[in-house]
C-alpha cells in the first residue's frame, strides 16, 4: 500500500516541556505532538547562528543522513521545519538522557555494561556503514540512552557519506580523532569508515578506565595520537584490554572489523544472552 505521506509539521502541534539540553546553536525540549500524546524531543537552532557558525551544511546533513536511518541504536529523526528564525528538529526522546553524565557520574562502567554498550555501538555502526555513512564523532558525549538503557547514537552533523575527503574545521576534543584524520596532506585527507573503529576504541577505553587514553595538552594528545602511545591500566581485563589493542591500530586498514568486535570473545563473554 502507500507508504505514510510524509507528514507537514509545524510549532502549533506540540506542547513545549522542561528543556532536555542545550548546544552550541540551540536547545533541545521535552515535548508532546498534541493530536496522538506522542511524546518527543524538539531541537529548536537558531538560523543565524547556524550561519555564523558555518553549521548549516552540518544541519543539513544531519537531517538528510539521520531521517534516513531505521535502527534500535540510533536516535530517529521523525521530521522537520522552519520558520522565519529557526528550524525545528522532531527527535526520539531518549528517556534516560546523556550516557556521558552516567559515565561522569559512576567514573566509570563494569566490564558487562561496557560491552554491552560497546556491542550495541558496533551494531548501530555495521548498520550506517552498510549504508556508506560514516558518523566521525562518536564521543560519549554524543550518545543517548533509551529508556531501556540501550544506546541511541545522535548527533549526525559530522557524518558523511564515504569515502571522503571533506576537510572540516573540528571544534571540541581531539581525544576521539584517529592519527588519519590528524596528519592533513593532500592524500591523506581521503579517509574511510575506519575512523569510526578508531573512536569505538577510544571509546571502549573511556567506558572501562574513565578517561581517554590518549587524554592530555592538545599538542601531547596530538602526539600520543599519531604514535598510538596509551596504555591500559591493570584492572582493565586482558579480553578488553586485547580489543581495545586491535581498535586502536594506527593503520586504518588494519583495525579490527565491527563482525570481528561482535564476535570477539569479551562481547560473547557478557552479551550473549543468559549469560
Ligand atoms: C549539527 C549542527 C548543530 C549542532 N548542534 C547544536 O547546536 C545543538 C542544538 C541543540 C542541542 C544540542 N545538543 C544538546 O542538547 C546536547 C545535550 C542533549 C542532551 C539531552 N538531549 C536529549 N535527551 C533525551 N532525548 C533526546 N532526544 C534528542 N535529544 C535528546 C546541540
Amino acid at each position: 500500500e502507500q507508504p505514510a505521506a510524509p507528514r507537514q509539521f509545524h510549532l502549533g502541534m506540540f506542547e513545549i516541556g522542561r528543556p532536555l539540553g542545550k548546544g552550541k546553536f540551540g536547545r533541545v525540549y521535552l515535548v508532546r505532538e498534541r493530536s496522538s500524546g506522542f511524546v518527543c524531543a524538539l531541537k529548536v537552532l537558531h538560523k543565524n547562528e547556524l550561519k555564523h557558525g558555518g553549521a548549516e551544511t552540518q544541519v543539513r546533513r544531519e537531517i538528510e543522513i539521520q531521517s534516513n536511518l531505521r535502527h534500535p541504536n540510533i536516535l530517529r529523526l521523525f521530521g522537520h521545519f522552519h520558520d522565519s528564525k529557526r528550524i525545528f528538529l522532531i527527535l526520539e526522546f531518549a528517556g534516560k538522557g546523556e550516557l556521558y553524565k552516567h559515565l561522569r557520574r559512576e567514573n566509570k562502567f563494569p566490564e558487562w555494561k561496557a560491552a554491552q554498550y560497546v556491542a550495541q555501538m558496533a551494531a548501530a555502526l555495521k548498520y550506517c556503514h552498510k549504508k556508506h555513512i560514516i558518523h566521525r564523532d562518536i564521543k560519549p558525549e554524543n550518545i543517548l540512552l533509551g529508556i531501556h538503557g540501550e544506546i541511541k547514537l545522535s548527533d549526525f552533523g559530522w557524518s558523511v557519506h564515504a569515502p571522503s575527503n571533506r576537510r572540516e574545521t573540528l571544534c571540541g576534543t581531539l581525544d576521539y580523532l584517529p592519527p588519519e584524520m590528524l596528519k592533513p596532506g593532500r592524500d591523506k585527507n581521503v579517509y574511510s569508515n575506519k575512523v569510526d573503529l578508531w573512536s569505538l576504541g577510544v571509546l571502549t577505553y573511556e567506558f572501562l578506565v574513565g578517561e581517554a587514553p590518549f587524554e592530555d595538552t592538545p599538542v601531547m594528545t596530538q602526539r600520543k595520537i599519531s604514535r598510538g602511545e596509551m596504555t591500559v591500566p591493570g584492572f582493565v581485563s586482558p579480553e578488553a584490554k586485547d580489543l581495545i589493542k586491535r581498535l586502536l591500530v594506527l593503520d586504518p586498514e588494519k583495525r579490527i572489523s565491527l563482525d570481528q568486535v561482535q564476535e570477539h570473545p569479551w562481547i560473547i563473554k557478557h552479551c550473549v544472552k543468559g549469560e
